[in-house]
C-alpha cells in the first residue's frame, strides 16, 4: 500500500511537470485545485474525488495530446519500435494489437521508460471475460454469457498468435511474450483507453483514466439541475453573471469527456454537480451488465441500461418488424416496448394482425384478453428459465455472501445456508485453485464472484418481470370481472 502510494505520488507530480491540469490557474501540482485521488470502496476503487464542490458542465482536467500515450506517440519516442511497426509485414494487425505491442515493449523498458510512472500505477491485473477460467465461465449459468466468456478467450488468443511474429521481432523478454502478459496489455487497452478521432485503438490517458463509472441516464436532468444553479447563482450577487455565461456555456455541453481540438487536449468536465468529497465519476457508454465484464471487468448492482433476452420461437419474430436486439426485458422487470408489440400481435389471430398492425406499433394494449395471455405468457417463459438454471436467485444471494467470507482456502468455509448445489460449487472452487497460488486463488476468486455476481443480476431481472406481469394480470383480471358485473 506505502509503494503504491508512493507511485502515486511521483504519477501525480511527473503529471504535473508533463503540463495535466484540473486547474486553469498555474499551479506545480497536477491535482488538488478541483480533484483528488481517493479510494472508493463500493464503486471502483481507487478514482478521483471532488476536491472542492464543483458546478455540472465545469472543466475538470485537461491532458495534453503530447501526453496521451498512443502509438503514434509511442513510436515517436523510439525508432526501433517505430520501424518494426510500420515494416509492412505486419499491416494485418488491428490498431489495438499494434497498441498492446506497443504496451508491452514499453513495459520491457523498465525505468528508463519516458512512461514510466504511468506505466507503475497500471492495474496488475484484470478480471474481464477473456481472463475467466472455465470454472469461472460455468459458474454464469446462462449459455449466452459462456459463449461471450468463450468467444472473448478465443479472441485474445488468436489475436496474441497474430502479433507474435511482431513481438519477436521487437526482442520482447520471455515473461512479455506470454498469453498471460497479452490479456493484460488487452485488458489494460479494453478498460482504459479513450476515444480519439486520430486512431480506432483510442488513447491512454494519464490520471484522465482514474476516473470510475457510472451509467449515463443515472445522473439528474441536465435542466433540472441547471435551473436550481442558477436560481443559486442570481441570487447571490452580480459578480455572479460572469458564472451564469460560463453555466450557459457549459450546458452546452453534452459529453463528459473528449478530445478537443482547438486545445490540443483531451478535457473531462463535471456531468453533474458534486459535493467536496464525493467521487466525481465518467459515463464511458451505455453498457449492460454482460458487456461491463466483457470490457471493463466490473458489473454494476443497479445498471439501468441491463437487459434480458428471452429466447422466442422463430414465428414470434417473423410476425413483427422489430429488429430482435430491441426484444428483451429491462433492468426494472418491464418487457421492452417492442417486446410486448410483438407479443400483442403474435397472440392476434393472424387474419386480424393487419387490422390491429396500427394500433400494436402505436404501444397500445388491443384487448384485455391479449394483454393478460402475453403477460401470462412472458412471466411462464421466465419461471421456466429461472427453473432450468442450477440455482435459485435465493441460492446465489446466499452463495454471494459465503464467498465474500472466503479468506483463505485454508480456514474452515462457511457453508452453513448455503443449498446442496451451492455447497458443491464451493467445494469445486477450493479443488480447482487449490493447484494455483496464493495470489492467483484470490484472483480466481473475485471472478468467480462476478460471475455469481451477474448470474444474479440476470435472475433479479427475470423475477422482476414475473412480479411486474403477475400484478398486472391480477389487475386486469379484477378490472375485466368488474365490467362484466
Ligand atoms: C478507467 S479505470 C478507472 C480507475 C481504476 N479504478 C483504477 O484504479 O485505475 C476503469 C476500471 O475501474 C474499475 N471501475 C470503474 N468504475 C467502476 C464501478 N462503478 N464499479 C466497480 N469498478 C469500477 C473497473 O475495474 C474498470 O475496469
Amino acid at each position: 500500500m506505502e509503494q503504491g502510494q508512493g507511485y502515486l505520488e511521483r504519477l501525480l507530480k511527473w503529471a504535473a511537470e508533463i503540463g495535466i491540469s484540473d486547474s486553469t490557474c498555474c499551479g506545480d501540482s497536477c491535482l488538488g485545485h478541483s480533484l483528488d485521488v481517493s479510494y472508493f470502496p463500493s464503486a471502483g476503487g481507487r478514482g478521483l474525488g471532488a476536491a472542492r464542490d464543483l458546478r455540472e458542465g465545469e472543466l475538470l482536467l485537461k491532458v495534453p495530446k503530447s501526453v496521451l500515450m498512443t502509438k503514434e506517440s509511442l513510436l515517436l519516442k523510439d525508432e526501433k519500435l517505430s520501424l518494426s511497426v510500420n515494416d509492412y509485414a505486419h499491416h494485418s494487425l488491428s490498431p489495438t494489437q499494434i497498441l498492446a505491442v506497443c504496451l508491452l515493449y514499453e513495459m520491457g523498458k523498465g525505468k528508463i521508460s519516458w512512461w514510466h510512472p504511468y506505466l507503475m500505477n497500471l492495474p496488475r491485473s484484470y478480471d474481464i471475460l477473456a481472463t475467466f477460467g472455465e470454472f469461472e465461465k460455468q459458474a454464469l449459468q446462462v449459455d449466452d454469457a459462456i459463449w461471450a466468456a468463450e468467444k472473448a478467450t478465443l479472441k485474445a488468443e488468436y489475436e496474441w498468435k497474430e502479433a507474435n511474429a511482431l513481438m519477436k521481432q521487437l526482442k520482447l523478454k520471455p515473461q512479455l511474450l506470454t498469453f498471460k502478459a497479452w490479456l493484460w496489455a488487452s485488458a489494460t487497452i479494453s478498460s482504459r483507453t479513450l476515444h480519439i478521432p486520430w486512431d480506432a485503438a483510442g488513447c491512454l490517458c494519464p490520471v484522465g483514466d482514474l476516473f470510475n463509472y457510472s451509467a449515463p441516464g443515472e445522473e439528474p436532468s441536465r435542466c433540472e439541475s441547471m435551473e436550481h444553479t442558477m436560481h443559486d447563482l442570481v441570487n447571490e450577487d452580480t459578480s455572479g453573471m460572469a458564472d451564469v455565461e460560463q453555466l450557459v456555456s457549459d450546458s452546452r455541453r453534452l459529453t463528459d469527456g473528449g478530445f478537443e481540438k482547438d486545445v490540443d487536449a483531451y478535457c473531462f468536465y463535471a456531468k453533474k454537480s458534486y459535493k467536496k468529497g464525493e467521487q466525481v465519476l465518467l459515463s464511458y457508454g451505455t453498457y449492460t451488465n454482460l458487456e461491463l465484464l466483457e470490457h471493463y471487468g466490473f458489473l454494476l448492482n443497479e445498471n439501468p441500461n441491463d437487459k434480458v433476452y428471452i429466447p422466442l420461437e422463430p414465428e414470434i419474430y417473423s410476425s413483427c418488424s422489430w429488429p430482435k436486439e430491441s426484444l428483451f426485458i429491462h433492468q426494472n422487470g418491464k418487457p421492452s416496448f417492442a417486446l410486448l408489440s410483438t407479443l400483442r400481435l403474435w397472440a392476434t389471430p393472424q387474419n386480424q394482425r393487419r387490422s390491429v398492425g396500427h394500433l400494436v406499433y402505436s404501444g397500445l394494449q388491443l384487448s384485455i384478453q391479449n394483454e393478460m395471455f402475453i403477460l401470462r405468457w412472458i412471466s411462464k417463459k421466465c419461471t421456466t428459465i429461472l427453473k432450468n438454471l442450477s440455482t435459485s436467485f435465493e441460492d446465489d444471494s446466499l452463495l454471494l455472501s459465503a464467498i465474500d467470507k472466503i479468506q483463505n482456502l485454508d480456514a474452515p468455509l462457511e457453508l452453513n445456508n448455503v443449498s446442496s448445489t451451492c455447497r458443491d460449487e464451493i467445494c469445486a472452487f477450493k479443488a480447482n485453485v487449490l493447484q494455483k497460488g496464493e495470489r492467483s486463488s484470490m484472483e480466481s476468486k473475485e471472478r468467480w464472484r462476478l460471475a455469481v455476481e451477474w448470474r444474479l443480476s440476470y435472475k433479479k431481472i427475470l423475477v422482476d418481470c414475473i412480479s411486474y406481469c403477475d400484478e398486472i394480470v391480477s389487475s386486469l383480471f379484477h378490472q375485466n370481472n368488474s365490467s362484466q358485473k
